[in-house]
């Protein structure tokens, strides 16, 4: 519904009086609801107007956008630009805007041709009925674009270009987006226009580089304190706790049905813990970039219709999401550094009122992380002519949240200080674990210190902050071990973006019809395929197999992993008595006979499934699944338990549903008939092989083209 014009935007007004305070709240108040200006709206507002650069650092649900709204509206002809990093967030806003009557609109890949060329029609038109117009830096770096802008910006009307999330523009944040570096040519492509760069985060040196990469002359630097007084800042500690899941439950349940955000390093962490927290009442769901659209669509919706009171998801799940009465944020892993912790949890009490941020810290997340971003670190290094310092920064950032979990000080002021505000500790009047149980929060880090120092005891591994790569052993200091795919999983979801996405749109969207692209892509696959069965041989191949292999150090990490998951499920079913060690052992030994011979990537997925199955299985189903134990040791006296390579049809396995089964599902229910790369290293193993790519599609495809079949079996075998 359009809303009348205010009378203020009679034509021969000037500007002082259209940017006159009386009259900017006057639209504040008609379009918006709001009685007054926040903070520093006016003042960025103001600056905009009188046509002067600005950079505007604000808290997380500060009111940023209202500081690019309320110019659109002021000014009579023309429109604002509004650069966003995420189709998702342009969406929300362009919605939110037009239910208000306000005439905006958002260019993306994702709408018909049709609308596009409306839009287009429009700002080309000489008379734009638009006042709001949102992009992707994508769009902004296409020459067909820019010469449309500067055409509207010749003719005058192009009043204000808006870049929001603005600290994605330097390699310093912890958001850095390539895309956003094509925003630097906009001032020499648009001159005269002012910018306005905002963001919620930003520390001094990223600051500097969003000035410097956007060209912003003279730019009025307005800076709110990034305190948010409303909520609550707690931090537990995992190895302190007998049983995590259920601290969190009850938590959650004693917070009565409130909206709650919880955050997980890994997917399969987040469906994990969504089935727990389902199975005890709770009404939740998991979101994560491992779901199909459809799915994260209707658990998006869900949540914000207050369907689901509780999402547990990777950190892929946030910016732009404006949902204002989150009553918790709760990190089940620790972050990967301040300015993410502040953002996430920041979207805690965006109405202001009494919210909470917990923290569930663990030595072995710690440990996780620290692996992570040196690994992310190493490879960046090698893989590009990045200077040292960058390499290490994400290891130092995150040594910061170690320090504010680790740190018996008041953890606002930590927050506050990790981005340059001096505070006395008095500010957070007690609305921090640290200020306000001060003998408890020290027993605890006493109580951690000691727990630290008795496993590193125990396995000789250093336990606490480290600075360097080396000290990191990926095997024995926790169960993330370096599989290459979940690295690159977990780095994927730190920096989940609408980028891909788009590139992925596009290519759907590509002229190629779909059949001869599939093609294209199976015999692209088979080469690549051929090509490794041709070095197979080769050393660094040999290399490449040792790393897959699976260590006895693993292996052990794995039976813990599965012990804990037993013992989660006892106090669960309660009635249920078994001998932890001994069911540990034999599902270990189940996951290993399966797929210990394939590798790491297959063995773990299928041991993280059986925790998943332990997490929500009945008794009876547990029962009858370790029943095998029993029968194992009678039917075979000694060996069979102890023997990795067992055959498995001994055991009932329970449902699992996991990648590994569906691949077996997909590829194994066909007869396979070919030399598997896998059975000459499995003799033992009484499961069928895991055929080739290139088996599969052929197998496929016998019954279509027997010919086709025998050449490329031919191929194969000039390789082996
Ligand atoms: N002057 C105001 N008075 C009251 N509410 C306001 C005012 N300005 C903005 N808001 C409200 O504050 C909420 C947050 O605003 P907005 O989304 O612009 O914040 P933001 O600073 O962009 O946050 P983020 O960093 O999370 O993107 C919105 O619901 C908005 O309507
Ligand atoms: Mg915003």
């Amino acid at each position: 519904m359009e809303k009348s014009p205010l009378p203020l935007q009679n034509t021969g007004r000037t500007v002082k009086q259209i940017c006159g305070k009386e009259a900017l709240v006057k639209l504040l108040r008609w379009h918006f609801g709001h009685a007054e200006f926040r903070g520093k709206q006016l003042e960025a507002i103001e600056a905009v107007l009188s046509g002067r650069d600005c950079f505007c650092l604000m808290p997380t649900g500060g009111g940023k956008s209202m500081c690019y709204q309320i110019p659109a509206l002021a000014k009579k002809d023309g429109f604002v630009l509004v650069v966003c990093p995420l189709i998702a967030l342009m969406e929300n806003q362009v919605v939110a805007l037009k239910e208000k009557g306000i005439a905006a609109e958002y260019l993306s890949s994702t709408q018909t041709s049709n609308v596009r060329n409306k839009i287009h029609e429009d700002i080309g038109s000489g008379k734009p009925s638009l006042r709001l117009l949102y992009v992707t830096p994508e769009l902004i770096a296409t020459s067909g674009f820019m010469s449309k802008l500067t055409k509207i910006h010749d003719r005058g009307l192009l009043n204000l270009i808006a870049i929001d999330e603005a600290h994605c523009i330097s390699t310093w944040g912890h958001d850095f987006r390539p895309s956003y570096s094509k925003l630097s040519s906009l001032r020499s492509h648009l001159p005269g226009v002012p910018i306005l760069a905002l963001t919620a985060t930003a520390v001094p040196k990223v600051q500097k580089d969003v000035i410097e990469s956007l060209c912003l002359q003279n730019p009025l630097v307005l800076k709110s304190s990034f305190n948010r007084p409303n909520i609550y800042y707690e931090v537990r500690y995992k190895d302190l706790l007998d049983d995590v899941y259920a601290d969190l439950s009850n938590l959650l349940k004693s917070s009565g049905d409130v909206c709650a955000i919880i955050y997980c390093l890994e997917r399969t962490a987040c469906d994990d813990l969504s089935a727990h927290l389902s199975k005890n009442g709770i009404s939740c769901a998991a979101y994560h970039a491992g779901l199909n659209d459809k799915l994260r669509s209707s658990v998006l919706e869900n949540w914000i219709s207050s369907k689901i009171q509780v999402v547990v998801a990777t950190v892929a799940f946030g910016m732009g999401i404006d949902r204002k009465d989150v009553r918790i944020v709760c990190h089940f892993n620790i972050p990967k550094s301040m300015e993410a912790f502040y953002q996430e949890s920041g979207r805690a009490g965006r109405d202001q009122l009494l919210s909470r941020s917990l923290l569930y810290y663990g030595i072995d997340d710690r440990k996780r992380m620290e692996f992570i971003l040196c690994n992310a670190g190493c490879k960046k290094l090698k893989t590009s002519n990045l200077q040292e310092g960058l390499s290490k920064k994400p290891l130092s950032d995150f040594h910061q949240m170690v320090e504010y979990c680790e740190g018996s000080g008041c953890r606002r002021k930590k927050i506050l200080e990790s981005f340059g505000e001096q505070v006395p500790a008095s500010l957070c009047r007690k609305s921090c674990d640290a200020c306000k149980h001060p003998n408890l929060v020290a027993k605890n880090l006493g109580e951690l210190t000691a727990t630290c120092v008795g496993r590193q005891r125990a396995s000789s591994s250093r336990i606490f902050m480290s600075s360097n790569c080396d000290i990191i052993d990926e095997e024995k200091s926790s169960e993330y071990w370096n599989r290459d795919d979940e690295v690159s999983g977990s780095e994927e979801d730190i920096s989940g973006s609408d980028d891909d996405a788009e590139v992925i749109k596009s290519l759907a969207r590509s002229k190629l019809p779909a059949k001869s692209d599939l093609n294209e892509k199976m015999e692209l696959l088979q080469r690549a395929e051929e090509k490794y069965y041709q070095n197979k041989t080769s050393d660094k191949q040999v290399s490449k197999l040792d790393k897959n292999a699976i260590s006895d150090a693993l292996r052990e990490a794995s039976k813990q992993r599965l012990q804990n998951a037993l013992k989660q499920a006892q106090q669960r079913l309660g009635n249920t008595k078994l001998e932890e060690e001994t069911s540990a052992t034999f599902l270990e030994n189940e996951c290993y006979s399966k797929y210990g011979k394939t590798g790491k990537s297959f063995y773990y997925s299928q041991v993280a499934s059986t925790v998943r199955w332990l997490s929500t299985t009945t008794s009876t189903e547990l029962a009858n699944r370790l029943a095998a134990i029993t029968r194992s040791s009678s039917e075979n006296v000694s060996s069979k338990a102890e023997d990795p390579t067992a055959p498995l049809s001994m055991v009932d396995q329970g449902p699992t549903g996991n990648i590994t089964e569906d691949v077996q599902r997909s590829v194994g229910s066909e007869t396979c008939t070919f030399a598997s790369p896998m059975e000459d290293a499995s003799p033992t193993t009484g499961l069928p092989p895991i055929p080739s790519f290139s088996e599969f599609i052929n197998s496929k495809m016998l019954e279509d083209n027997p010919n086709r079949v025998e050449k490329n079996l031919e191929k194969r075998m000039r390789f082996q």
